[in-house]
């Protein structure tokens, strides 16, 4: 909890998002214990709890925190423009990413939530030309690493994206580490391999691969152990420490606490914001949604290959705009714990307005047309009927 006030607190000195003071009221009384309903798995109530709110030092509130941001002079490390991918079936095309608006600067930690499915690992892996070959990219992701040249992800040579940008301008912990990682070679000799490859001394990388390894809350002695002697959850942490080990500029987690329990949970969270309050940049994909609220600067929710919504994490919190978001939240077992109703659609089969509408009780004829596009700016809504911003959840 310490360690979240604090990065609350460099959070506000440093310009950004601004954790809204969620009050005591705000948070209902925790409901029945156990996951939450619709797929989306909540920490326990504690993780996200009125302890965790900002004190009143900084209960500057929703509406700050997002001036903030707006005049956030910083300029992006990814900026990401009406990014699309397409995935070509035999008899139907998947639409995983759709017009995707997104920008993280250098010391942002974005939080990009949203239901299984929705598209999330397809933008990573969009994003590091990862995908299959019956995928097709449209669009920009713009990556201006620190003293290199812009890179467009998404019009990048296979080339260009192994030499310079994989495990190098940009990290990823993957969703399944225990498939991704090379089976013959113990975890210590994987990553002093990979910290050899990014300029480690030859004499200097053992012990840097211990201290990467402590870290990620690694014991050390598990070092020797190859991948397939590894649980889940130590398999997760050496993968991390591999996306690490480069010191990427961008670390794109995703799911990156997975099989682990709470206390390492937390431990790599903290990791990760410790990371961005030095000047790195984080994109952490997250069922989580108390992890998300611990330390991300920003969330953007995504629904049916689309944000719906992208907002500073305490005004994201405090008074979704989105009435999906304000189902997310109201699935919480600290909040209502009520599932949002029905399921998302078939992302081969999109009605052609919003893709929420058949789940929504404010929806209207007009959302049988497509909310307005997401402005570049920080605070992005697509919703054509909104809830009021600046009203508590
Ligand atoms: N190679 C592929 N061919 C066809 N469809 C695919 C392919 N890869 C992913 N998809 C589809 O793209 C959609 C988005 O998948 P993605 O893995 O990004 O979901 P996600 O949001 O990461 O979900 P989860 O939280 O379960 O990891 C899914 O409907 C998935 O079935
Ligand atoms: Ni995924």
């Amino acid at each position: 909890m310490t360690t979240t006030r604090d990065h609350r607190a460099t959070t506000v000195a440093a310009g950004r998002a601004v954790a809204a003071g969620a009050a005591d009221g705000t948070v209902a009384a925790a409901g029945p214990a156990g996951g939450a309903a619709d797929g989306l798995t909540a920490g326990p109530a504690d993780a996200a709890g009125p302890a965790d709110a900002a004190g009143p030092a900084d209960a500057a509130g929703a509406a700050d925190g997002a001036d903030r941001a707006a005049v956030d002079p910083r300029p992006a490390l990814l900026d990401v423009d009406g990014l699309t991918v397409r995935f070509q079936l035999r008899d139907a095309v998947v639409h995983a990413v759709t017009d995707l608006r997104l920008t993280v600067r250098p010391g942002e930690l974005l939080a990009v939530v949203g239901e299984s499915g929705c598209g999330k690992s397809v933008l990573a892996h969009a994003l590091l030309g990862l995908l299959p070959g019956n995928a097709t990219v449209s669009g920009h992701a713009r990556l201006s690493p620190p003293g290199g040249e812009q890179i467009d992800l998404a019009g990048c040579t296979e080339r260009r994206l192994a030499r310079a940008v994989r495990g190098r301008a940009v990290g990823l912990v993957p969703q399944s580490p225990a498939t991704a990682l090379t089976p013959v070679r113990t975890g210590r000799r994987l990553l002093v391999e990979t910290l050899r490859a990014h300029g480690h001394a030859r004499r200097d990388a053992p012990a840097a691969a211990e201290r990467l390894a402590a870290d990620v809350g690694l014991d050390p002695a598990d070092l020797d152990r190859y991948p397939h002697e590894l649980s889940g959850g130590m398999a997760q942490r050496l993968a991390t420490a591999l996306a690490l080990a480069p010191d990427p500029p961008l670390l794109l987690a995703d799911e990156p606490t997975t099989g682990l329990d709470r206390p390492l949970v937390d431990h790599t969270l903290d990791l990760l914001r410790r990371r961005c309050d030095a000047g790195s940049a984080v994109l952490l994909i997250t069922h989580d949604l108390a992890a998300a609220r611990r330390v991300a600067d920003t969330v953007a929710v995504m629904y049916a290959s689309r944000i719906v919504e992208r907002r500073p994490t305490g005004a994201l919190f405090d008074a979704p705009a989105h009435p999906y978001t304000a189902g997310l939240l109201d699935a919480l077992p600290e909040r209502a714990f009520r599932p949002v109703p029905g399921h998302p659609p078939m992302l081969t089969d999109l009605p052609a307005g919003c893709a929420f509408a058949p789940r929504c009780d404010r929806a209207t004829d007009i959302c049988r047309t497509p909310p307005a596009p997401g402005t570049d700016g920080p605070e992005h809504v697509a919703c054509h009927h909104p809830l009021p911003i600046g009203v508590p959840a």
